[in-house]
């Protein structure tokens, strides 16, 4: 482990009964960085990050978190902030108390106005927290996750329930705190967003990893897209062009810019206009649907 490690993962198996829900994953993340945990429904990502956050013990193998072992509070809790998917609020607490009370318990030292206004809602300070809408709540679990900019960031689910408005704020935040070295642990189901702001992806199914890596080493494996329409009359198009049911043709392609330029070419020179022309590169959502499709054949 080397000394930039802040969370240090060997051979973790959780069990549930007779059921082994994680098994023997292993994994490393370095400080700085931004690590998407992502996977397939029951793949044990919960039960992963209940044990790195200290919630949980394992039943078999290390957990180190910032040189500790996630269960010592008293070591781990004032470097690390932890956003649930549920909070934990009491409804008649307002904002501010909220923020105070979590503030207090991580041992960190911050402002409750400053971080209540990092997330817009210094006008809802005064406010009962079961009278906050659900992304209010939710603006207010990322609040006290970030109180004291801790060196560790756990993020699950975090911009579920968020307008477009909010995301990009909480995302401004996070970025910020990147710059001054946070390292963030992110769960999401929005792919979308890991894919643009993950430095790399852990993709589990089923207890262990399937896929390990930076975004574009994961999505290295399948082919981008094209697809296009033609005119009616229109000569046959370039070879790779696969004649789809509903009209379209499509391409398929690990060389997207030299296809794509193929596919250009040919329309001008035969003076076409490609109706509804779009070239995609490999999503996460399709290295997902591939695992999918891989588990129904086997
Ligand atoms: N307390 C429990 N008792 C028994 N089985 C459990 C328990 N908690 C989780 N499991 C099982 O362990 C597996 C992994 O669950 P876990 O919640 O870790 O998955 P997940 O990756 O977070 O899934 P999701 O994306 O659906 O939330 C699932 O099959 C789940 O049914």
């Amino acid at each position: 482990m080397s000394t930039n490690t802040v969370i240090d993962v060997d051979g973790l198996d959780v069990t549930y009964g007779d059921f082994r829900a994680v098994k023997g994953l292993s994994f490393q993340i370095e400080r700085g960085e931004l690590y998407a945990l992502l996977g397939t429904n029951g793949a044990g990502k919960t039960s992963t990050l209940e044990v790195v956050e200290g919630h949980r013990k394992a039943t078999a193998g290390t957990v180190r978190v910032l040189g500790s072992d996630p269960g010592d509070r008293a070591a781990v809790r004032p470097r690390v902030g932890i956003m649930l998917q549920e909070s934990g609020f009491a409804p008649d607490l307002t904002a501010a108390e909220s923020t105070r009370l979590v503030g207090r318990l991580s041992g960190r030292e911050d402002s409750v106005d400053r971080v209540l206004d990092l997330v817009d809602l210094a006008h809802k300070a005064d406010t009962r927290v079961g009278q906050l809408s659900g992304g209010e709540k939710r603006r207010l679990d990322f609040a006290t996750a970030v109180y004291g900019s801790p060196e560790l960031l756990f993020l699950d689910e975090p911009t579920t329930g968020l307008d477009i408005q909010s995301r990009d704020a909480l995302w401004e935040v996070v970025h910020r705190l990147r710059e001054d070295g946070t390292t963030v642990v992110l769960t999401t189901h929005y792919l979308e967003e890991a894919q643009q702001r993950a430095d790399r992806v852990g993709l589990m199914h089923q207890g262990t990893f399937r896929h390990q890596g930076t975004v574009s080493e994961l999505t290295r494996s399948l082919p981008a897209g094209i697809r296009f329409s033609l005119p009616p009359g229109a000569p046959t198009p370039p070879a790779a062009s696969v004649a789809q049911g509903d009209g379209t043709y499509a391409i398929e392609t690990f060389e997207l810019q030299q296809d794509l330029k193929q596919l250009l070419d040919w329309a001008h020179t035969h003076g076409i206009e490609l109706d509804g022309l779009s070239a995609a590169p490999t999503r996460l959502d399709d290295v997902f649907r591939a695992i999918g499709a891989d588990s129904t054949a086997s």
